[in-house]
């Protein structure tokens, strides 16, 4: 373990999200941010912001990424890290272009980024790394001299971020009554992507069906199913599910949806089934209307008992997570032998993104991987 006190060369830490609406004024103009140029149906946007006036037209993701701020000081103070942690979105305030703008004013020359999503994809790697050269883009065009930017690598299958899941998904079988327990299945849930963003998620070269994507969440399902199995004695079987599908019907994406698989595993006799969001890393709109307002409703009506499991959030495991993958990517950087700290199948993820790694329909550059255009 390289010593975690020290940064260097990086002097800023950017904790990177979605963002999400505040208010229900907010729904509308946010979700132009998100689906700008990209094809999403009108029903689709009119149902989705159906969703969030569900909630006040607030999202909680916001708050959500407060509390993993604060968790992350927390853990930084403890343990000696003096790295300044900021806070941008790509759809929402605080937006990502202003907070680079005020690191760059603060005087942060090296950054490293820490994105709220765990798993190779264009949604969830590419397009954040585009978004960032955007931001760079806009403060080159206003004169500033840029920051190096530095993405950390995926991290689903770092300890910090499976154990907290392990236990979700223990207390959610402890949850359900003990007649009914043993005989539970757990249903892994992710957001559904198109196959052929799938098929194509991670280094060239390196995909099978599915791609990256399959396989990560394939490798953090079995090490949480393992783990349970070890805990408990009881052999849950399970499977990888998906959620949240947009976009046109006639493209293919990624399935079964977690409502169908709830409807055949009732109809299969099945007891009960839990459902645990490993695609997410906090209880923001597509785990609490999809899963637990959607999916719950459908389990209701099949009289099918489910519980919802919990995702990473703010856990003080995932805060020392991050604070240990700075401190080995800051190692690296400066050179030193590094032992990256992966559990399961795959091994650690790449620190640099590839050439052509999890590519876009329209290329566009992107910041922070090996074919970035910024030093
Ligand atoms: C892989 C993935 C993650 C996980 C990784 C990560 O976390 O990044 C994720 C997270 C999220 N997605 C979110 C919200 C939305 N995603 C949309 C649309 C889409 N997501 C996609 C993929 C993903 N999305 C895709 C392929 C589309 C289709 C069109 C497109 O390629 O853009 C739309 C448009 C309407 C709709 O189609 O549903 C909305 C509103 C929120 C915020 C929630 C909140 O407010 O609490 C979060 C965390
Ligand atoms: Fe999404």
């Amino acid at each position: 373990m390289p010593d975690v006190r020290d940064a260097s060369p990086y002097d800023a830490l950017l904790l990177l999200s979605f963002g999400g609406p505040e208010g229900p004024d907010d729904v509308v103009p946010f979700l132009e941010n998100v689906t700008r140029g990209r094809g999403i149906p009108t029903e689709r946007l009119k149902e989705v912001g159906q969703h969030y006036f569900l909630f006040g037209g607030v999202s909680p993701i916001n708050d959500q990424n407060r509390a993993l701020l604060a968790a992350l000081r927390e853990d930084f103070a403890a343990h000696g890290l003096d790295l300044p942690v900021y806070w941008g979105n790509r759809n929402w305030a605080p937006y990502l272009t202003d907070t680079l703008r005020e690191m760059v004013r603060d005087g942060r020359r090296r950054v490293l980024v820490l994105a709220t999503s765990a798993y190779a994809s264009y949604s969830g790697c590419r397009q954040y790394r585009e978004n960032l050269a955007d931001a760079l883009a806009t403060l080159e065009q206003e004169g500033l001299e840029l920051p190096k930017v530095d993405k950390l690598r995926h991290y689903f299958n770092h300890p910090g971020f499976v154990e907290p899941m392990v236990d979700g998904v223990l207390r959610s079988l402890a949850e359900l009554p003990e007649d009914i327990r043993d005989g539970a299945h757990i249903a892994f849930c992710t957001h559904s992507i198109p196959t052929a963003a799938a098929d194509t998620s991670g280094p060239a070269g390196e995909h099978g069906d599915g791609g990256a994507y399959v396989r990560q969440h394939l490798d953090v399902a079995r090490l949480i199913a393992d783990a349970v199995r070890e805990r408990t004695g009881v052999d849950h079987p399970w499977q990888l599910v998906y959620q949240s599908r947009s976009g046109a019907p006639h493209i293919p994406w990624l399935e079964p949806d977690i409502c169908d698989h709830l409807e055949e595993r009732h109809a299969a006799g099945v007891p009960a089934v839990v459902m645990a969001p490993i695609g997410f890393v906090s209880d923001h709109m597509e785990v609490i209307y999809d899963l637990d307002t959607e999916a719950k409703a459908k389990a209701e009506e099949l009289g099918l008992p489910v519980r919802r499991s919990a995702t990473v959030g703010a856990d003080p495991r995932f805060a020392a997570a991050i604070r240990e993958l700075i401190g080995e990517r800051a190692a690296t950087e400066r050179g030193q032998d590094v032992t990256p700290c992966a559990l399961g199948a795959l091994g650690a993820s790449h620190d640099l993104c590839p050439v052509g790694c999890c590519p876009a329909r329209a290329p566009r550059p992107a910041a922070a991987g090996a074919d970035s255009p910024y030093a």
